[in-house]
């Protein structure tokens, strides 16, 4: 199984929203990283079928996905964006209904609900309408009809979103337990969603890939970059412009700071750490400050 996109490149009008991205994806968990706007809900349509690529192809073990055309739609799952979903249908009926778009047959269609219900602990709610389920209950229907059919690639867009942490704890385990054989793309904000599932994190910025790699080589990528220093409140007002702040804390009137620069401060002690993904994550897409890559 290897999902290979080559050159793939979209425009809206004279935007160009994904430019010449290329990828390999073999069975495991991908983490599609990336700010508003940077293109991965673009990149999973353009899987998805759902929109066409200006340029590029997509090839699923060899063949372009353009003609495997319905056999390749049978074997891909996609989880959309939240949106307005059928909220007086009730969860059983949302999924049959999802299952004949999907051409089940009626025998196979109830297995697969079933299934599907049980993997996303929603088996006892089956006969609630939508429009009474929480917030996390709506991701995890909509994460059962991307799952119906045990597709070989799962595409999720951002299933985390405005969840609270048990729910996003909840949906990881799920993907972690259906991963298995799955080519999955995991599009989120949330660095510590993917960070102990993800086999890869593809880090995309304005369109194009920015770096994509094990999350630990990515990590190793930041070694002496990263640092911890105490100091004084005055010495960060006159630093702050030079550093990218991962946090702060005040520990007995000091200030213990974790942070992003090229090189080790002049003037005040700092010890290198070794990264995490948020920091990676800083490090490509820093918020309000230039990242620095
Ligand atoms: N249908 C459209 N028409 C015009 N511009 C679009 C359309 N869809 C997306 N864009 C633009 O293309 C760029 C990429 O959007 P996309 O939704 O792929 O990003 P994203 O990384 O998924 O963002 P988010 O995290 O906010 O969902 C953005 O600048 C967006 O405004």
């Amino acid at each position: 199984m290897i999902l290979e996109i080559q050159n793939l490149t979209k425009s809206y009008g004279k935007h160009m929203a994904l430019n010449q991205v290329s990828l390999s994806l073999t069975p495991g968990v991908y983490a599609l990283l990336g700010p508003n706007g940077a293109g991965k809900s673009t990149l999973m349509n353009l899987i998805a079928g759902n929109i066409r690529q200006d340029y590029g192809k997509i090839c699923y073990d060899g063949k372009t996905t353009e003609a495997l055309g319905r056999e390749f739609r049978r074997i891909l799952g996609f989880m959309p964006q939240q949106q307005g979903l059928y909220e007086n249908f009730t969860a059983y009926r949302f999924l049959s209904y999802m299952a004949s778009l999907k051409g089940m047959s009626r025998a196979k269609a109830a297995k697969e609900i079933e299934w599907a219900l049980e993997m996303v602990h929603l088996a006892d709610n089956r006969n609630q309408r939508l429009g009474a389920f929480s917030g996390g209950m709506k991701q995890r229907v909509l994460m059962a009809q991307a799952i119906m059919n045990d597709p070989e690639i799962l595409i999720l867009d951002e299933p985390t979103a405005g969840l609270d942490p048990k729910e996003r704890i909840r949906i990881r385990n799920i993907i972690s337990e259906i991963a298995m054989d799955k080519i999955v793309i995991f599009a989120t904000h949330v660095v510590s969603d993917i960070e102990q599932i993800a086999k890869e994190a593809v880090m995309l910025k304005a369109g194009k890939i920015a770096a994509v790699n094990t999350p630990e080589a990515l990590c190793d990528m930041l070694e002496g970059k990263v640092f911890e220093a105490e100091m004084s409140q005055g010495e960060l007002e006159r630093l702050e412009n030079q550093l990218l702040i991962r946090n702060l804390v005040k520990r007995d009137g000091r200030l213990i700071v974790r942070f992003l620069s090229e090189t080790p401060l002049v003037g005040v002690y700092s010890s290198a750490v070794r990264a995490d993904l948020e920091d990676v994550y800083l490090y490509y897409f820093a918020n309000g400050k230039g990242a620095m890559a």
